[in-house]
């Protein structure tokens, strides 16, 4: 008996040590996440069921394209400002020879439409400060360029004609504005961060009276201790945009708590409507804690570069296969992808990027139904590439193979439980592949004939609700 009682102690000893160090750990945060997470209503919905995006850098970088005074610098193009260490009043200067003539807003939109993007994000104002729109809080914007109408205007008319949704990218970090600080180390910082922040404030909330339709905000540069200084404000402002705007989609990147924590709270909470930070690289194949908040991977087709770059030799440039490959990984695990181009200072895309689209629209012409509407399928990463499922589907899983097994056996787990009533190829819905059971939830899919070069998608329709996925589902 006294052992019992002494094990029942020692137990409760336990446990309310851990409680009191969980308590001691959480903070009390008041300027964290401001809308509960995975939100559900439509505006989220759609943007979690767009899947692929296009991403456009677009500013006075594009003009050298990463070269200045005869030399080519490798660092990102957007950046050549200070690579080059040119000055402000130099570089502004570059507005008055921003003239994209061969800028064609419907034809930037039908080759995204074709490519298969559901959304796009563009740069309204990167660090360089320079507006894409006609803004009435500076005269460093489009209006005072010989292009002079409004760029960002027929950007947005354009991609919604084509049904497509457009974001904004929006860069705190200015580099044009006199009141921009790194630091806040006096006064004087402190009195110019907050025109600044009324700047900002205003430019953005100017963004969403012009353009109605917009359904993001992808905010960049944020990661100053000006900024992280200010968590306080971030918090408001998000709160009073999605006020102005309701339905707007923010990301991560935008916020900092009050002890300056960015995306995730300092008690680890995500900010904003979706984590941000999987910039030019992909969480790995198998983590499955990514799929419980929305997420987007931000991708550039050479290593480095955003914004347009003279020179595409200087690093690897990712084939279409590379490039699916992300997609479909994202969307295996609840993320969108986010692809980038760097349209050239005169308005058009370089014929590599015209014929990555082409490749890639073509591939999802006959393989979007694993894409589109669909995610995390509750099961685990396997050899032969990634399982998605319709999120509004209960019983068919779509295997994308990108690795083919030499003897054409795809080895499939599936849950515990669950039947296979059928697989078949995306491509051939009529034509039943043989399957054999190797276990519970586990088969042989055999696929031998299949001539594609490309990846694939083979369908397994199960006999029963494939009950822990949506068991997984409610809970996130
Ligand atoms: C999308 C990219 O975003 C940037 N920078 O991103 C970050 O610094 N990302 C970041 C920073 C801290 C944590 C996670 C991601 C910009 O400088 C770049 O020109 C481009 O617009």
């Amino acid at each position: 008996m006294k052992k019992i009682l002494l094990t029942c102690l020692i137990f409760i000893i336990g446990v309310t040590g851990q409680l009191h160090a969980q308590e001691e750990s959480e903070k009390e945060v008041k300027y964290g996440q401001i809308t509960e997470l995975p939100r559900q209503d439509d505006a989220m919905k759609k943007w979690r069921s767009n899947r692929f995006g296009q991403f456009i850098h677009w500013g006075l970088y594009a003009i050298p394209g990463g070269v200045w005074k005869g030399k080519t610098y490798e660092y990102a193009a957007e950046f050549l400002k200070s690579s080059a260490g040119i000055s402000t009043a130099t570089w502004d200067s570059l507005q008055y020879q921003f003239n994209p003539i061969k800028f064609n807003a419907m034809a930037w939109a039908k080759m995204a439409k074709a490519m298969g993007v559901k959304y796009a994000t563009i740069t309204t104002k990167h660090h360089e400060g320079f507006c894409l729109w006609p803004s009435e809080y500076t005269d460093f914007d489009i209006e005072n360029t010989p292009y002079g109408k409004d760029l960002l205007g027929e950007f947005i008319e354009a991609y919604n004609a084509e049904g497509i949704d457009v974001s904004l990218y929006y860069s705190v970090l200015d580099w044009h504005h006199p009141d921009w600080r790194y630091k806040l180390n006096s006064e004087e910082d402190k009195e110019a961060f907050e025109r600044l922040k009324i700047f900002t404030k205003n430019q953005l909330l100017e963004l969403l009276d012009r353009y109605p339709t917009v359904k993001g905000l992808w905010f960049d540069g944020t990661w100053d201790q000006c900024w992280k200084d200010n968590g306080q404000f971030s918090y408001e402002l998000e709160k009073k945009l999605k006020e102005k705007h309701p339905g707007l989609v923010v990301n991560s990147r935008m916020r900092a708590d009050e002890y300056g924590s960015r995306h995730f709270d300092s008690n680890g909470v995500l900010m904003g409507d979706y984590e941000s930070g999987y910039e030019r690289r992909l969480p790995n194949p198998w983590d499955i804690e990514v799929t419980k908040n929305d997420w987007e991977c931000c991708m550039t087709i050479p290593e480095n570069q955003w914004g347009y770059h003279k020179d595409w030799t200087l690093t690897h440039i990712k084939t279409a296969n590379e490039l699916i490959e992300m997609l479909v990984q994202c969307t295996s695990q609840n993320g969108n992808f986010l692809l980038n181009f760097g349209p050239t200072g005169e308005g058009d895309f370089r014929e590599e990027e015209v014929k990555l689209a082409k490749e890639i629209g073509d591939w999802m012409d006959d393989n979007s139904s694993a894409i589109y509407n669909c995610g995390y399928a509750g099961l685990k990463k396997q050899g032969w590439g990634y399982f998605t499922q319709n999120n509004d589907s209960e019983t068919t899983i779509n295997m994308v193979v990108f690795n083919k097994p030499i003897n054409g056996k795809y080895r499939v787990k599936l849950n515990k439980g669950s039947v296979i009533k059928k697989a078949y190829l995306l491509s051939k819905p009529d034509k039943a592949l043989d399957l054999e059971e190797i276990s519970n939830g586990e088969y042989f899919i055999e696929a031998k004939k299949v001539k594609t070069k490309d990846p694939f998608v083979i369908i397994i329709e199960l006999e029963n609700k494939d009950s822990k996925k949506f068991h997984q589902k409610a809970l996130t």
